[in-house]
């Protein structure tokens, strides 16, 4: 019985002394009921992580938004996988390398100077001067063919990725620039294995090191030649091609005691093969990260193979549907010649008409806003590759409120439930980015699925 009787020949004292030994029991008692209420909570928070799915055509930068949620909100766990990370970096800067001197056209062999013709005043054909430079870069250069086989080496199979096919800018009859893909396995836990690799594998990357550093110079002198920069100024890709950045940054990149920094390491080309489960406990300070769990499934988002995402699709809460607002003009990065944005079109429709996400809430991301603005200013009309565009502003931000709104008017046409659905135009590869993401996040987990529909 609670409070218990006083008992009757008990003094003065005696009775202050047990009314507060009673106070400081029942304290005790209601900060113990407290501990196991916070207790059951926190592992019923554990026992259900937050499942999210991360659709999308390929290169839409589903990945780099992975990457970006694990810096900002396990930012320890990522600081872990910087070495793995950094051959990737490396990797994607030799392919890069390789790949440009492929593109230069083919040297014949010098020939003696005979004084007349194009010659310049001092004797020397200003063109076969080039030739012979681009010569040079071609032989100093030539040990970066066996750094990228070795590095490309994959930790699992220990084959080599082949490049990936060529993609083709509408309107555009160039060929468009396209660096190898660096492929991951299904389940390969790559990461996680290349550290596993021990002091042979170390040694080996320590040597790929210092044969990509003694190659800096040339690097450099490759990246900044004029004829170099003419003969891929046609290919549009090229431009925005991610490991431009790299070679944009070689001078760091190159030096052997290089430690990738998130912003680098959001810009790596990986193609994800498959679907990968990535487990992200949360370490930040605020009390709703504490202790919670994101499951996040990523995928790859080439069309071969999609039919693998299906049984994903059983028991996620969220499914992150990213755009790349810069696919407008551009086709495909597979064989089927197809618009991106129609590609991205089709496949939100079919996922919204889908019975099997009926509990699912939606948070459409408009991506790479930088390189639709990139465009925009260049002067490519939008309206001349979605023509339902007509006379509307030819900004980037009137085109991304366009297509929220094409999206949402999709989801309407065909969805056959109500499921909270969010958007957002962001750029995946600003650190940044994920913090805006987390606020969707609760907001479905607060909501728990209201039977409403909502842009925000
Ligand atoms: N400029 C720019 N580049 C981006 C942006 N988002 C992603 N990228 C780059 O686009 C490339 C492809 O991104 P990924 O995240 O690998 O694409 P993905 O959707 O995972 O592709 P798959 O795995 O092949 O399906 C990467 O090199 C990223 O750095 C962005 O907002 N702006
Ligand atoms: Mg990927």
């Amino acid at each position: 019985m609670w409070p218990l009787l006083s008992p009757l020949n008990e003094t003065k004292l005696e009775g202050a002394t047990r009314i507060q030994e009673e106070n400081i029991a029942a304290a005790k008692s209601q900060e113990i009921d407290l501990q196991i209420e916070k207790d059951k909570l926190e592992a019923q928070k554990k026992r259900r992580p937050v499942r999210i799915l991360l659709l999308g055509q390929r290169g839409s930068g589903k990945s780099t938004i992975l990457k970006s949620l694990q810096s900002r909100f396990a930012p320890i766990a990522f600081k872990e996988d910087s070495f793995a990370w950094c051959i990737v970096i490396h990797l994607n800067l030799v392919s890069t390398v390789n790949h440009i001197l492929d593109l230069l056209p083919p040297t014949s062999p010098a020939q003696p100077h005979d004084g007349g013709g194009r010659s310049s005043r001092n004797g020397v054909d200003p063109d076969s001067r080039s030739t012979d430079e681009i010569e040079r870069l071609r032989m100093q250069l030539r040990p970066l063919r066996e750094v990228e086989i070795v590095l490309s080496k994959r930790p699992t199979t220990g084959k080599r990725p082949s490049r990936g096919p060529s993609s083709t800018t509408l309107g555009s009859d160039q060929p468009s620039f396209k660096s190898a893909d660096v492929v991951i396995r299904f389940g390969s836990r790559w990461k996680a294995v290349s550290k596993l690799h021990g002091t042979g594998r170390r040694d080996q990357m320590h040597e790929m090191r210092q044969i990509i550093a003694a190659c800096c110079p040339d690097i450099v002198s490759l990246w900044e030649n004029d004829t170099v920069q003419s003969a891929i100024s046609g290919h549009e890709e090229f431009q925005e091609h991610p490991t431009t950045f790299f070679l944009n940054n070689a001078l760091r990149i190159c030096q052997t005691g290089y430690e990738p920094t998130v912003d680098d390491i959001l810009r790596t080309h990986l193609a994800t093969l498959g679907v990968e489960e990535h487990h992200l406990a949360l370490e930040g300070g605020q009390i709703e990260q504490q202790n919670q769990e994101w499951v996040i499934y990523d995928v790859s988002g080439s069309r071969t193979q999609r039919a693998a995402w299906v049984p994903y699709f059983d028991n996620v809460t969220i499914i992150m549907f990213v755009v790349p607002l810069s696919a407008f003009n551009q086709v495909l990065d597979e064989d089927i010649p197809m618009n991106g944005l129609f590609d991205s079109f089709q496949l939100w429709r079919t996922i919204c008409n889908s019975k099997i996400l009926a509990g699912v809430a939606f948070i459409v991301i408009f991506n790479k806003q930088d390189l639709l603005a990139k465009k925009i200013e260049a002067g490519i009309q939008f309206k001349d590759f979605v023509t339902s565009y007509k006379d509307k502003l030819n900004d980037a931000q009137s085109i991304s409120q366009y297509l929220r709104r094409k999206f949402v008017g999709i989801y309407k046409e065909v969805s056959p439930v109500n499921r909270p659905l969010f958007s957002h135009v962001m750029c995946a590869i600003d650190g940044q980015a994920a913090s805006s993401i987390l606020i969707y996040i609760h907001e479905i987990l607060l909501r728990g699925h209201l039977e409403e529909t909502e842009l925000m």
